[in-house]
């Protein structure tokens, strides 16, 4: 038995609400698993005998997102937790229909319906483990293995495919030889998953401490063959520099493949991968700023124009793509920034209106911009003052070009 602390002890509530209604509860899936690592928990899900009815009226806040597929969330001490319904997935059985899922009283057969064996695991209240496949050997001998036949668990759902080797990329857990040979055998289907399905797992594979063992089983078992874009240019993994280190998000991965092979353009890996309007921001933004230090290295424009919530993003993908000695340093870009003498555009000590004073008989036209453009590349490289008249006295000299 394991003494139980934050975040259980508080979570323990909702399982002993559900007891005394005459119910069973147990903790679920990642959040026992990663008690049993000494990892950092999540989220904390329940599974329970109890009907999602049942949980909507013993608590009194909940949320029905998936009931459905039996599951509520239940609000406790500004926690949200999941509860789950015990349950066998008709779509496994039966595909025909796919969102048909049966309730059942015990969690014997829920536990046999999930992915691996390390998240099989179920505890009480008490921190007693139930635990039928041998979940925690597997723990223990740091291994990745299918609950049962993992030709039938990858079938069901090919994400779990992505999801084993972001497992082993997260905790640097081997991929157990038959599951191994599952993987091979199933990953044809990862091309009818949802995008946005795959997206999350890759983010969390890129993420992952044993990031390098999670690409090795990225390539050895081929799955990338089966991914939006490197379908159509498989080596573009191949040319990811290897040791990596884990990267944070989707945008920094695409900025990294869009370095290795810049034939395809952010906005196509965007497309394709079905990404945010925020990834789409971040992702230009780093690619920009590895283009430019390509050319001209760290200088006041680069540290200018990326935006600050991106430093780090950029500090990451540019340290794996230099020699050691070379490394940039979250000091170096900040002393740059503090010598900033403007921020955005609008810091200028002159805008559009006093330009057309300066040429008071002149169209209006593009020309108005692009002579911005220069006066503020100037002023961020300290080339000109920041001040009306010292701007003024520089387009004298540097009279702009009227389209
Ligand atoms: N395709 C899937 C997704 C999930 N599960 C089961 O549902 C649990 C919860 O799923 P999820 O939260 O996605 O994964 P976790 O294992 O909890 O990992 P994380 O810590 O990243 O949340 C898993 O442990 C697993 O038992 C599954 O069997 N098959
Ligand atoms: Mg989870």
């Amino acid at each position: 038995m394991i003494m139980l602390n934050h975040p259980f002890e508080e979570a323990t509530a909702i399982i002993e609400e559900l007891e005394i209604h005459g119910h069973q509860a147990y903790f679920v899936g990642g959040c026992v698993r990663d008690l049993l690592l000494n990892r950092s928990i999540g989220d904390i899900d329940i599974a329970t005998s109890a009907k999602p009815q049942a949980v909507q009226e013993i608590f009194q806040k909940v949320i029905p997102v998936g009931i459905d597929h039996g599951t509520v969330i239940v609000r406790h001490n500004k926690q949200s937790y999941e509860v789950t319904t015990f349950r066998i997935d008709g779509s496994y059985s039966d595909k025909r229909h796919p969102d048909d899922v049966q309730f059942i009283q015990t969690i014997d057969q829920d536990l046999k319906r999930r992915d691996f064996t390390i998240n099989a695991l179920a505890m009480d209240k008490d921190g007693s483990i139930i635990d039928l496949f041998n979940g925690r050997d597997d723990i223990k001998h740091k291994l990745i293995r299918t609950v049962g036949n993992g030709y039938e668990r990858f079938t069901e759902d090919a994400l779990r495919i992505i999801r084993a080797l972001r497992f082993s990329s997260q905790l640097g857990f081997v991929i157990e030889d038959k599951t191994l040979d599952n993987i091979k055998q199933v990953q044809h289907q990862i091309k009818d998953l949802a995008v946005e399905r795959i997206a999350n797992e890759i983010v969390k594979l890129f993420a992952g401490d044993f990031v390098n063992l999670g690409i090795d089983y990225l390539k050895q078992t081929n799955v990338y063959k089966h991914l939006p874009i490197m379908i159509e240019y498989p080596y573009i993994v191949e040319r990811i520099p290897a040791p990596i280190k884990p990267l944070h998000s989707f945008a920094e991965i695409i900025a990294l493949f869009h370095h290795v092979e810049s034939e395809v353009s952010i906005q196509e890996w965007i497309r394709q991968w079905k990404c945010s309007n925020k990834t789409r921001i971040e992702a230009l933004q780093l690619a920009d700023a590895l283009t430019y230090y390509r050319k001209y290295g760290l200088d006041n424009w680069l540290v200018y124009s990326l935006h600050h919530d991106y430093y780090n993003g950029f500090i990451r993908l540019q340290n794996l793509l230099l020699p050691c000695p070379s490394k940039i340093s979250r000091h170096e870009i900040d002393s740059i920034e503090d010598q900033l003498c403007i921020q955005t555009k609008k810091d200028l000590a002159l805008d559009g209106n006093d330009i057309h004073q300066l040429f008071p008989n002149t169209k209006k036209g593009p020309w108005v911009g692009h002579l911005l453009d220069r006066i503020e590349k100037e002023v961020v490289f300290d080339n000109v003052t920041n001040e009306k008249l010292m701007i003024k006295e520089w387009i004298n000299w540097n009279p702009p070009e009227i389209d």
